[in-house]
């Protein structure tokens, strides 16, 4: 399987206000198609490690590199386009524009990223909220629908651009059973029809336990 996703000896020091070792040699690999959850108890430095591997903080130590190649001493610039293109991001909190349409908040990055005419790209938001069982809500405002809605309208602008992988900090953390285990199974279809890479940063163990990886940290380290 092709590696889309790899950490080499990644050590991350947060100067103030003291001197403060947070990450501590991270290697790891994600492949195509892997669906790989990350837990560990507060504090332990999940969310500093995301915040590296989506390229938002370049403040560390070691070697990333995305489909092959190292981006580490890429420009802003680069990271940027990076980010757009090839990483998609489910927060906890989904941070659509409550002011426009599902569809419009869909195809906001493919906009940003300005390769294809609008057409194209009001065609290929349909085809993702189509994928995502909700094209129904495509002209309601994102205000008018219910959490575990917004959720998918979140996933799916997440997707807009076709990215190697999809990263989550507690993408699940806000929803009920019911809609948690619909994310969790869309996540799963993504990873197996799609050969969509996931990463998934959670507290809940039932969540993790039906991934297909979980890299458990303690303390700034990968203990397993
Ligand atoms: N900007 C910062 N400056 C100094 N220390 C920080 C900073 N941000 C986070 N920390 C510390 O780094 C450690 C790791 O924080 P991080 O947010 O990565 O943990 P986490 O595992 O994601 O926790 P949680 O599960 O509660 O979200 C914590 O001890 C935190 O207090």
């Amino acid at each position: 399987m092709s590696t889309v996703l790899q950490a080499k000896h990644i050590n991350k020091y947060f100067k103030k206000p003291v001197l403060f070792h947070v990450l501590k040699d991270i290697n790891f690999k994600i492949s195509k198609g892997d669906f790989t959850s990350i837990m560990g108890k507060s504090g332990c430095g999940k969310s500093t490690l995301l915040y590296i591997l989506s390229t938002m903080d370049t403040d560390y130590e070691g070697e990333l590199y995305l489909n092959n190649k190292l981006i580490t001493n890429n420009s802003k610039d680069q990271l940027s386009y990076i980010r757009n293109k090839h990483i998609g991001f489910v927060f906890q909190f989904h941070y659509l524009l409550s002011e426009f349409s599902v569809l419009e908040n869909v195809m906001l990055p493919a906009k940003k990223l300005g390769e294809k005419s609008f057409q194209e790209i009001e065609h290929d938001a349909m085809q993702k909220l189509h994928i995502l069982n909700i094209d129904h809500l495509a002209k309601k405002r994102a205000s008018q629908i219910s959490g575990g809605e917004k959720q998918r309208v979140a996933i799916a602008r997440a997707l807009i651009n076709n990215p190697s992988i999809i990263m989550g900090d507690e993408p699940t953390g806000n929803l009920d059973s019911h809609n948690s285990n619909n994310v969790f199974n869309i996540f799963k279809r993504l990873s197996e029809e799609q050969g969509l890479s996931l990463l998934i940063v959670t507290h809940d163990e039932d969540f993790a336990k039906r991934t297909n990886r979980i890299i458990t940290m303690e303390d700034g380290k990968i203990i397993s």
